[in-house]
Protein backbone atom coordinates (compact mmCIF):
# COMPACT_ATOMS: atom_id res chain seq x y z
CA UNK A 1 0.00 0.00 0.00
CA UNK A 2 1.14 3.72 -1.03
CA UNK A 3 2.09 5.79 2.06
CA UNK A 4 -0.24 8.86 2.75
CA UNK A 5 2.64 11.87 2.88
CA UNK A 6 2.55 14.07 5.64
CA UNK A 7 4.00 17.74 5.14
CA UNK A 8 5.91 19.22 7.93
CA UNK A 9 4.08 22.56 7.18
CA UNK A 10 5.10 26.08 9.64
CA UNK A 11 7.81 24.15 11.49
CA UNK A 12 7.12 26.53 14.55
CA UNK A 13 3.73 25.73 14.77
CA UNK A 14 1.72 22.56 15.80
CA UNK A 15 2.22 20.77 12.55
CA UNK A 16 5.56 18.41 13.71
CA UNK A 17 4.04 17.41 16.79
CA UNK A 18 0.44 16.60 15.38
CA UNK A 19 2.23 14.89 12.44
CA UNK A 20 3.91 12.55 14.91
CA UNK A 21 0.82 11.89 17.18
CA UNK A 22 -1.21 11.14 14.14
CA UNK A 23 1.72 8.40 12.85
CA UNK A 24 1.15 7.09 16.61
CA UNK A 25 -2.47 6.48 16.54
CA UNK A 26 -2.45 5.50 12.67
CA UNK A 27 0.71 4.43 11.44
CA UNK A 28 0.72 0.70 12.49
CA UNK A 29 -2.82 0.21 10.03
CA UNK A 30 -2.07 3.53 7.44
CA UNK A 31 1.46 3.79 6.36
CA UNK A 32 2.19 7.09 6.44
CA UNK A 33 5.51 8.85 5.64
CA UNK A 34 6.60 12.61 7.08
CA UNK A 35 8.07 15.06 4.86
CA UNK A 36 10.21 17.60 6.43
CA UNK A 37 13.37 18.60 8.50
CA UNK A 38 13.81 15.69 11.07
CA UNK A 39 15.10 18.37 13.46
CA UNK A 40 12.01 20.10 13.87
CA UNK A 41 10.32 16.66 15.41
CA UNK A 42 9.37 16.66 18.83
CA UNK A 43 12.58 15.09 21.08
CA UNK A 44 12.06 11.53 20.98
CA UNK A 45 9.51 11.05 18.50
CA UNK A 46 10.54 7.37 17.21
CA UNK A 47 11.41 7.92 13.47
CA UNK A 48 13.15 6.35 10.39
CA UNK A 49 14.57 8.35 7.88
CA UNK A 50 13.80 6.75 5.06
CA UNK A 51 15.51 7.50 1.25
CA UNK A 52 12.19 5.89 -0.99
CA UNK A 53 8.60 6.16 -0.36
CA UNK A 54 8.36 2.77 -1.15
CA UNK A 55 10.37 2.11 2.14
CA UNK A 56 7.21 4.03 4.22
CA UNK A 57 4.94 0.74 4.44
CA UNK A 58 7.29 -1.97 6.30
CA UNK A 59 9.11 1.14 8.56
CA UNK A 60 5.63 3.11 9.55
CA UNK A 61 4.48 0.27 11.75
CA UNK A 62 7.47 0.92 14.08
CA UNK A 63 9.07 4.33 13.55
CA UNK A 64 7.61 6.85 11.58
CA UNK A 65 8.98 7.33 8.04
CA UNK A 66 10.57 10.75 7.12
CA UNK A 67 11.78 11.72 3.59
CA UNK A 68 14.34 14.02 4.96
CA UNK A 69 13.96 17.76 3.47
CA UNK A 70 17.09 20.14 4.90
CA UNK A 71 15.72 23.11 6.05
CA UNK A 72 17.74 26.56 6.42
CA UNK A 73 17.28 26.54 9.96
CA UNK A 74 16.22 25.38 13.60
CA UNK A 75 12.60 25.68 14.45
CA UNK A 76 11.52 27.77 17.63
CA UNK A 77 8.12 26.79 18.83
CA UNK A 78 5.76 30.18 18.18
CA UNK A 79 8.24 31.79 16.17
CA UNK A 80 8.44 31.66 12.83
CA UNK A 81 12.12 31.71 10.95
CA UNK A 82 11.78 34.06 7.61
CA UNK A 83 14.78 31.84 6.31
CA UNK A 84 12.29 28.64 6.54
CA UNK A 85 9.83 29.77 4.06
CA UNK A 86 11.26 28.42 1.22
CA UNK A 87 11.58 24.66 2.75
CA UNK A 88 7.46 24.97 3.74
CA UNK A 89 7.03 25.52 0.27
CA UNK A 90 9.30 22.93 -1.81
CA UNK A 91 8.18 20.52 0.99
CA UNK A 92 4.70 20.86 -0.37
CA UNK A 93 5.80 20.72 -3.95
CA UNK A 94 7.63 17.54 -2.76
CA UNK A 95 4.66 15.94 -1.85
CA UNK A 96 2.67 16.83 -4.55
CA UNK A 97 5.36 15.06 -6.98
CA UNK A 98 5.17 12.05 -4.89
CA UNK A 99 1.60 11.28 -5.12
CA UNK A 100 1.74 12.71 -8.37
CA UNK A 101 4.13 10.18 -9.95
CA UNK A 102 2.23 7.31 -7.65
CA UNK A 103 5.15 6.85 -5.18
CA UNK A 104 2.28 8.36 -2.19
CA UNK A 105 -1.43 7.50 -2.39
CA UNK A 106 -2.54 10.92 -0.86
CA UNK A 107 -1.17 14.70 0.86
CA UNK A 108 -2.05 15.80 3.68
CA UNK A 109 -0.58 18.92 4.74
CA UNK A 110 -0.08 19.90 8.14
CA UNK A 111 -0.65 23.92 8.50
CA UNK A 112 1.48 26.59 6.92
CA UNK A 113 1.42 30.47 8.27
CA UNK A 114 0.35 32.19 5.27
CA UNK A 115 2.14 35.47 6.27
CA UNK A 116 5.05 33.97 7.36
CA UNK A 117 5.44 32.13 3.82
CA UNK A 118 4.76 35.89 2.36
CA UNK A 119 7.32 37.59 3.89
CA UNK A 120 9.69 35.25 3.86
CA UNK A 121 9.67 34.02 0.36
CA UNK A 122 7.24 36.06 -1.30
CA UNK A 123 4.87 32.88 -1.59
CA UNK A 124 2.38 34.53 -4.24
CA UNK A 125 -0.58 32.29 -2.83
CA UNK A 126 -2.65 32.54 -0.48
CA UNK A 127 -2.94 29.18 0.58
CA UNK A 128 -2.55 25.73 0.39
CA UNK A 129 -5.16 25.36 -1.89
CA UNK A 130 -3.98 27.28 -4.54
CA UNK A 131 -0.93 26.78 -4.79
CA UNK A 132 -1.47 23.04 -4.95
CA UNK A 133 -3.97 24.07 -8.21
CA UNK A 134 -0.76 25.86 -9.49
CA UNK A 135 1.46 22.96 -9.03
CA UNK A 136 -1.07 20.30 -10.50
CA UNK A 137 -2.04 23.00 -13.76
CA UNK A 138 -5.81 22.92 -12.67
CA UNK A 139 -7.49 26.56 -13.08
CA UNK A 140 -10.59 25.44 -10.81
CA UNK A 141 -10.62 23.64 -7.67
CA UNK A 142 -12.62 24.27 -4.00
CA UNK A 143 -11.95 23.97 -0.24
CA UNK A 144 -14.33 21.56 1.31
CA UNK A 145 -14.21 21.70 5.20
CA UNK A 146 -16.03 18.15 6.02
CA UNK A 147 -17.21 16.92 9.57
CA UNK A 148 -19.77 14.00 10.29
CA UNK A 149 -21.88 16.80 11.00
CA UNK A 150 -21.36 19.47 8.03
CA UNK A 151 -19.56 19.69 4.52
CA UNK A 152 -19.85 23.03 3.33
CA UNK A 153 -17.35 25.09 0.51
CA UNK A 154 -17.10 28.39 0.51
CA UNK A 155 -17.35 29.61 -3.21
CA UNK A 156 -14.30 32.72 -2.76
CA UNK A 157 -12.09 31.44 -0.33
CA UNK A 158 -8.83 33.91 0.77
CA UNK A 159 -9.60 37.41 -0.40
CA UNK A 160 -10.82 40.64 1.57
CA UNK A 161 -14.69 40.59 2.14
CA UNK A 162 -14.27 44.26 0.35
CA UNK A 163 -13.80 42.20 -2.82
CA UNK A 164 -16.76 39.46 -2.50
CA UNK A 165 -19.23 40.55 -4.41
CA UNK A 166 -17.05 41.63 -7.48
CA UNK A 167 -14.90 37.94 -7.16
CA UNK A 168 -18.52 36.21 -6.79
CA UNK A 169 -19.53 35.47 -10.49
CA UNK A 170 -21.79 33.19 -12.41
CA UNK A 171 -19.41 31.28 -13.90
CA UNK A 172 -17.43 30.71 -10.49
CA UNK A 173 -20.60 29.86 -8.45
CA UNK A 174 -21.38 27.38 -11.48
CA UNK A 175 -17.82 26.09 -11.21
CA UNK A 176 -18.06 25.80 -7.58
CA UNK A 177 -21.41 24.08 -7.69
CA UNK A 178 -20.30 21.13 -10.58
CA UNK A 179 -16.98 20.47 -8.69
CA UNK A 180 -18.59 20.00 -5.68
CA UNK A 181 -21.44 17.70 -6.95
CA UNK A 182 -18.74 15.79 -8.95
CA UNK A 183 -16.16 15.41 -5.59
CA UNK A 184 -19.02 14.60 -3.29
CA UNK A 185 -20.16 11.73 -6.12
CA UNK A 186 -16.32 10.72 -6.60
CA UNK A 187 -14.70 11.00 -3.71
CA UNK A 188 -17.56 11.01 -1.06
CA UNK A 189 -19.48 8.18 -2.94
CA UNK A 190 -22.52 10.34 -2.78
CA UNK A 191 -24.62 9.19 -5.42
CA UNK A 192 -26.98 11.87 -6.09
CA UNK A 193 -25.67 14.48 -4.31
CA UNK A 194 -28.12 17.57 -2.35
CA UNK A 195 -26.59 20.90 -2.28
CA UNK A 196 -27.61 24.25 -0.47
CA UNK A 197 -26.18 27.30 -1.51
CA UNK A 198 -26.41 30.06 0.47
CA UNK A 199 -27.37 33.89 -0.53
CA UNK A 200 -24.38 36.70 -0.07
CA UNK A 201 -26.90 39.19 1.65
CA UNK A 202 -28.45 39.01 4.63
CA UNK A 203 -31.73 36.86 4.23
CA UNK A 204 -30.90 35.73 0.99
CA UNK A 205 -31.36 39.57 -0.09
CA UNK A 206 -35.17 39.47 1.03
CA UNK A 207 -36.49 40.12 -2.05
CA UNK A 208 -34.35 42.78 -2.84
CA UNK A 209 -34.63 44.59 0.68
CA UNK A 210 -30.61 43.69 1.68
CA UNK A 211 -29.73 43.27 -1.67
CA UNK A 212 -29.51 42.32 -5.42
CA UNK A 213 -27.21 39.48 -6.15
CA UNK A 214 -29.68 37.05 -5.49
CA UNK A 215 -32.15 38.66 -7.60
CA UNK A 216 -30.30 39.56 -10.22
CA UNK A 217 -28.36 36.54 -11.17
CA UNK A 218 -28.17 33.95 -8.18
CA UNK A 219 -31.85 32.78 -8.73
CA UNK A 220 -31.28 32.18 -12.07
CA UNK A 221 -28.26 30.62 -11.90
CA UNK A 222 -29.48 28.01 -9.51
CA UNK A 223 -32.77 27.71 -11.35
CA UNK A 224 -30.73 26.85 -14.70
CA UNK A 225 -28.57 24.16 -12.71
CA UNK A 226 -31.62 22.53 -11.31
CA UNK A 227 -32.96 22.22 -14.92
CA UNK A 228 -29.60 20.82 -15.98
CA UNK A 229 -30.19 18.11 -13.60
CA UNK A 230 -28.28 18.95 -9.84
CA UNK A 231 -30.24 18.87 -6.93
CA UNK A 232 -30.37 22.65 -5.23
CA UNK A 233 -31.47 24.45 -2.80
CA UNK A 234 -31.25 28.10 -2.31
CA UNK A 235 -30.21 30.64 -2.18
CA UNK A 236 -31.15 30.35 1.54
CA UNK A 237 -29.97 33.07 4.28
CA UNK A 238 -26.66 31.66 5.52
CA UNK A 239 -27.90 32.53 9.18
CA UNK A 240 -30.71 29.84 9.20
CA UNK A 241 -29.22 27.01 6.95
CA UNK A 242 -26.70 25.38 9.65
CA UNK A 243 -28.89 24.40 11.88
CA UNK A 244 -29.09 20.55 12.78
CA UNK A 245 -32.29 20.33 10.91
CA UNK A 246 -31.51 22.42 8.29
CA UNK A 247 -28.49 20.08 7.64
CA UNK A 248 -30.29 16.96 7.38
CA UNK A 249 -31.71 18.14 3.79
CA UNK A 250 -28.49 18.33 1.98
CA UNK A 251 -24.88 16.51 1.23
CA UNK A 252 -23.10 19.94 1.24
CA UNK A 253 -23.78 23.52 1.57
CA UNK A 254 -22.59 26.38 -0.23
CA UNK A 255 -21.80 29.44 0.96
CA UNK A 256 -20.55 32.42 -0.51
CA UNK A 257 -17.00 33.82 1.34
CA UNK A 258 -14.83 32.50 3.44
CA UNK A 259 -16.17 32.81 7.06
CA UNK A 260 -19.75 32.39 6.45
CA UNK A 261 -18.62 28.72 5.60
CA UNK A 262 -15.94 27.92 7.82
CA UNK A 263 -17.54 29.50 11.43
CA UNK A 264 -19.91 26.99 11.05
CA UNK A 265 -18.01 23.77 10.71
CA UNK A 266 -15.51 24.88 13.37
CA UNK A 267 -18.22 25.69 16.01
CA UNK A 268 -19.72 22.20 15.38
CA UNK A 269 -16.24 20.33 15.09
CA UNK A 270 -13.41 22.20 15.53
CA UNK A 271 -11.70 19.19 16.64
CA UNK A 272 -12.61 16.63 14.03
CA UNK A 273 -13.49 18.69 10.81
CA UNK A 274 -11.09 17.72 7.71
CA UNK A 275 -10.20 20.65 5.26
CA UNK A 276 -10.21 18.76 1.40
CA UNK A 277 -9.40 20.06 -1.95
CA UNK A 278 -11.92 19.65 -4.75
CA UNK A 279 -11.16 19.05 -8.22
CA UNK A 280 -7.29 18.27 -7.62
CA UNK A 281 -6.10 15.18 -10.12
CA UNK A 282 -4.71 13.49 -6.43
CA UNK A 283 -6.17 13.43 -3.28
CA UNK A 284 -5.21 16.46 -0.43
CA UNK A 285 -6.29 16.48 2.93
CA UNK A 286 -5.50 18.91 5.91
CA UNK A 287 -6.29 19.35 9.52
CA UNK A 288 -8.93 22.28 9.48
CA UNK A 289 -7.12 24.60 12.18
CA UNK A 290 -3.50 26.73 11.80
CA UNK A 291 0.08 26.65 13.18
CA UNK A 292 -1.57 27.77 16.81
CA UNK A 293 1.68 29.17 17.53
CA UNK A 294 0.41 30.05 21.44
CA UNK A 295 0.35 26.64 21.96
CA UNK A 296 3.22 24.92 19.56
CA UNK A 297 6.02 22.93 21.64
CA UNK A 298 3.69 22.54 24.29
CA UNK A 299 2.47 19.16 23.86
CA UNK A 300 -0.95 19.76 24.13
CA UNK A 301 -2.17 20.47 20.69
CA UNK A 302 -5.29 18.34 20.53
CA UNK A 303 -4.27 15.91 17.03
CA UNK A 304 -8.14 14.41 16.34
CA UNK A 305 -8.22 16.67 13.28
CA UNK A 306 -4.71 15.64 11.74
CA UNK A 307 -5.74 12.35 12.16
CA UNK A 308 -9.20 12.43 10.92
CA UNK A 309 -7.32 14.21 7.45
CA UNK A 310 -5.19 11.09 7.21
CA UNK A 311 -8.25 8.76 7.77
CA UNK A 312 -10.08 10.23 5.05
CA UNK A 313 -7.21 10.89 2.60
CA UNK A 314 -6.85 7.56 2.77
CA UNK A 315 -10.10 6.00 2.36
CA UNK A 316 -10.45 8.46 -0.27
CA UNK A 317 -7.41 7.13 -1.85
CA UNK A 318 -8.45 2.91 -0.84
CA UNK A 319 -11.94 3.22 -2.60
CA UNK A 320 -10.72 5.19 -5.80
CA UNK A 321 -7.72 2.45 -6.35
N1 LIG B 1 -4.37 24.49 6.27
C1 LIG B 1 -3.64 25.51 6.70
O1 LIG B 1 -2.48 25.61 6.35
C2 LIG B 1 -4.24 26.50 7.64
C3 LIG B 1 -3.45 27.53 8.06
N2 LIG B 1 -3.96 28.49 8.87
C4 LIG B 1 -3.04 29.53 9.27
O2 LIG B 1 -2.67 29.34 10.63
C5 LIG B 1 -2.25 30.60 11.16
C6 LIG B 1 -2.89 30.82 12.53
O3 LIG B 1 -4.29 30.90 12.34
P1 LIG B 1 -5.34 31.15 13.50
O4 LIG B 1 -6.45 31.90 12.92
O5 LIG B 1 -4.65 31.67 14.71
O6 LIG B 1 -5.97 29.72 13.81
P2 LIG B 1 -5.40 28.47 14.60
O7 LIG B 1 -6.29 27.34 14.19
O8 LIG B 1 -3.95 28.31 14.40
O9 LIG B 1 -5.64 28.81 16.14
C7 LIG B 1 -6.88 29.24 16.66
C8 LIG B 1 -7.02 28.80 18.12
O10 LIG B 1 -7.27 27.39 18.14
C9 LIG B 1 -6.29 26.71 18.90
N3 LIG B 1 -5.94 25.47 18.21
C10 LIG B 1 -5.72 25.33 16.88
N4 LIG B 1 -5.41 24.06 16.61
C11 LIG B 1 -5.44 23.39 17.77
C12 LIG B 1 -5.20 22.02 18.12
N5 LIG B 1 -4.88 21.08 17.21
N6 LIG B 1 -5.29 21.67 19.42
C13 LIG B 1 -5.63 22.60 20.35
N7 LIG B 1 -5.88 23.89 20.07
C14 LIG B 1 -5.77 24.28 18.79
C15 LIG B 1 -5.09 27.65 18.96
O11 LIG B 1 -4.29 27.39 20.09
C16 LIG B 1 -5.77 29.01 18.95
O12 LIG B 1 -6.12 29.35 20.26
C17 LIG B 1 -2.62 31.65 10.10
O13 LIG B 1 -1.48 31.97 9.37
C18 LIG B 1 -3.60 30.94 9.22
O14 LIG B 1 -3.61 31.43 7.90
C19 LIG B 1 -5.23 28.44 9.37
C20 LIG B 1 -6.07 27.40 8.97
C21 LIG B 1 -5.62 26.35 8.09
N1 LIG C 1 -9.11 28.92 6.55
C1 LIG C 1 -8.74 27.72 5.92
C2 LIG C 1 -7.33 27.75 5.52
O1 LIG C 1 -6.63 28.70 5.78
C3 LIG C 1 -6.81 26.59 4.79
O2 LIG C 1 -6.26 27.02 3.61
P1 LIG C 1 -5.37 26.06 2.71
O3 LIG C 1 -3.98 26.27 3.15
O4 LIG C 1 -5.86 24.68 2.89
O5 LIG C 1 -5.63 26.59 1.34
Amino acid sequence: MKPVVMTCGEPAGIGPEIAAQAWAALGRDIPLVWLGDPRHLPEGTPHEIITDAAQAGAVSKRALPVLAHPFAGNAVAGEPDPANAVGVIDVIARATDLVQSGEASAICTAPIHKKALKDGADFAYPGHTEYLAALAGQEDVVMMLASQQLRVVPATIHIALAEVPTALTPALLRRTIEITHHGLQQQFGIVSPRIAISGLNPHAGEGGAMGHEELNWINGLIDDMRSEGFTLAGPLPADTMFHAAARAKYDAAIAMYHDQALIPIKTLDFDKGVNVTLGLPFIRTSPDHGTAFDIAGKGIANPSSMIEAIRMAHRMATTSS
